[in-house]
């Protein structure tokens, strides 16, 4: 762990709580004097938790690995292995313990009967009329009912246990009752997809559970105890106690929850009320006011979860520390700016002093000169027009020095300020970036959507915007990986961006589709610079491993009129982008300016 570059750290455990690790890092990336990339920022955040940054990665891909792997007997499995991968695709991991759950238990029941429905029943009916058994109905009762009690809900234990029960009734056991009858047979081991069944709960505890407990102690102890047990479940016996134990712990965990959801609407309430405040009072300053509006954006995204009210410090965190940064080192140089100009003035007027009592010595010394009769006279009074001429040149070369100084201090001072300005707009733009691609995320495409909207609006220049979606991206995850989808995905942006004019806008809308803001450019002009960008990507394939794959996108272009809102735009292009999917895909479609996208211009890319 030793990553923590020119520092040696004694080491101390872990800081658990999310807050304190966000506020560590944060402090560490100051003290490092490392800039706050997101890189670095989860770089730091790793070390401080002590976990390899690349291992949730390296975990996600194994927890594909096995779910590939899990045999979908029924349609039921399957639909619930289905769901596993969107949930997982979304890193909603606290559902995937119930999903895997539910896969394990349906997985058993599926599992082949002990004796046919039919069969059993027959048996049941035959000895429940046998008349000599010696410990009458009443009892017999008693047994049947513990056993579907127990087991009313789980149809193969129910089988086993029952076929058992008629069993011992035939042979007329003295104490023959539903214990009993479970324990006559030896329960079945757990099948040989057991193995990966296992690693998948272990999986799905690690993301799903984990996090929810650390800060309950009561709860990580008995998460501990499940976890502990998982990897020691033998047998039929030991999943049914197991399923039990889970669930009075997912019982507790629903309460425990509870509590924080309202503690987190809690807490939105005051961070909109301090942002709203914070918008009020605060001078106007892009800087902040993209901050907050990307906040308030955070903040309005549902349900609020305790993750992302973790983001949301984190990302307010960023804000005062940058603006601390700046706003200390604005005052260091308007301070410096201050004292510069202070010294400037006060030699000026020395100058002028000077100067003026240089006039003044000099009509005395005229006058003088006038007066005087012999010349050594004169020779006293050349000596004393020197002096005073000496001192007015090194008055007037020290003031020079100085003003030449005090220039070239300002233009370091301002340089480091727009430095310092740049370095804050970066920052500003990561909060609306998208985290994998780097290209603009929701908050930053709205944003621009709305100066380019405005922009054409003022000066009646054209304005387009497209809409890109990867062709056949699900089958290159499927036959790829979810890390070679996403290096497509980063492949994809970097690739436009070496096309695009610096003007243009290119954001990820969600998963594979992209939206590219062309300002002052004309539908025609628009189409070909997306059949351009076509070309492009289909000339730099994707390397992965050994092999090069070609990857293509479909696109819908629309033109903005004025009056048109920016969701009708995007929703103009995105129906046109659908169109040119249905038309084939790797092509780009016009939406109709007239009238609704149905009908529209084709330039195929091909
Ligand atoms: N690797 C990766 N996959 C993602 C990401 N976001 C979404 N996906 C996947 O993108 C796929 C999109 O699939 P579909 O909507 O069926 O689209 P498609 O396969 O490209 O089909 P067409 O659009 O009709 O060509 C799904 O499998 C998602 O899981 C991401 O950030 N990374």
């Amino acid at each position: 762990m030793a990553r923590t570059k020119g520092l040696s750290r004694v080491w101390s455990p872990p800081p658990h709580n999310p807050t304190e690790v966000a506020r560590e890092a944060l402090k560490q990336l100051a003290l490092q004097k490392l800039a706050p990339t997101p890189d670095n920022y989860a770089r730091v955040y790793h070390d401080i938790l002590q976990v390899p940054a690349n291992q949730e990665l390296k975990l996600a891909g194994e927890l594909y690995r096995s779910l590939e792997a899990l045999p979908g007997q029924t349609p039921s499995q399957q639909a619930l292995l289905t769901r596993f991968r969107q949930e997982t695709d979304k890193g909603h991991w606290e559902v995937l313990p119930t999903i895997a759950i539910d896969y394990v238990t349906q997985s058993r029941n599926a599992t082949s009967l002990a004796e046919p429905w039919g069969a059993l029943l027959q048996q049941l009916i035959k000895q429940w009329d046998v008349e000599h058994w010696d410990r009458g109905q009443l009892h017999r009762r008693a047994s049947l009912e513990r056993v579907l009690l127990a087991f009313g809900n789980q149809p193969a234990e129910l089988n086993r246990t029952l076929s058992n029960l008629v069993k011992q009734w035939a042979t007329q056991s003295d104490d023959s009752n539903g214990d009993d009858a479970r324990s006559a047979a030896p329960p079945p081991p757990l099948g040989a997809d057991w193995q990966l069944v296992r690693r998948l709960l272990q999986l799905s505890f690690k993301y799903g559970i984990e996090p929810r407990v650390q800060l309950h102690p009561a709860l990580a102890e008995a998460y501990q105890v499940l976890l502990t047990e998982i990897s020691e479940l033998g047998d039929d016996l030991d999943l049914n106690n197991f399923l039990t134990q889970l669930r009075n712990f997912f019982f507790s965990l629903e309460l425990h929850n509870k509590g924080e959801e309202s503690l987190a609407v809690a807490l939105r309430d005051v961070l909109s009320l301090l942002l709203e405040n914070i918008a009020e009072f605060y001078r106007p300053d892009s800087y902040l006011t993209d901050q907050i509006s990307a906040l308030q954006g955070l903040l309005s995204d549902e349900p609020l979860t305790l993750d992302s009210v973790g983001q949301l410090e984190a990302s307010l965190k960023e804000v005062i520390y940058q603006q601390g940064i700046l706003k200390s080192s604005l005052d260091k140089a308007a301070n410096e700016l201050r004292s510069l100009l202070d010294r400037f003035i006060d030699r000026l007027s020395l100058i002028t002093e000077s100067a003026d009592s240089f006039q003044e010595k000099l009509t005395q010394h005229r006058q003088q000169i006038s007066q005087a009769s012999e010349m050594s006279e004169l020779t006293h009074i050349v000596a004393a027009l020197m002096d005073d001429t000496t001192g007015l040149q090194l008055n007037l070369a020290e003031s020079r020095d100085e003003l030449t100084a005090t220039r070239s201090q300002m233009q370091e001072a301002e340089l480091r300020i727009t430095e310092l300005e740049a370095a804050l707009a970066a920052a500003s733009s990561r909060v609306q970036e998208d985290q994998l691609t780097g290209a603009f995320n929701r908050d930053g495409l709205a944003e621009r959507l709305e100066q380019e909207i405005l922009r054409a609006e003022r000066n009646g220049q054209p304005l387009c915007l497209a809409l890109l979606d990867l062709d056949d991206f699900k089958k290159l995850n499927d036959n790829y990986g979810h890390l070679v989808g996403d290096e497509a995905l980063k492949h994809l942006v970097d690739t436009l961006r070496r096309e695009i004019r610096p003007a243009d806008v290119l954001a990820r809308f969600g998963g594979e589709e992209f939206v590219l803001v062309l300002p002052n450019s004309a539908e025609h002009e628009t189409l070909r610079t997306i059949q351009k960008l076509q070309q492009s990507l289909a000339r730099v394939p994707l390397t992965a491993g050994s092999e090069r794959l070609v990857m293509t996108f479909s696109a819908g272009v629309a033109r903005w009129q004025s009056g048109m809102l920016d969701v009708e735009l995007i929703d103009r292009a995105d129906r046109a982008m659908y169109l040119a999917k249905l038309a084939g895909k790797n092509r780009v479609l016009l939406a109709d300016d007239d009238s609704p996208p149905t009908v529209l211009d084709e330039v195929s890319s091909r």
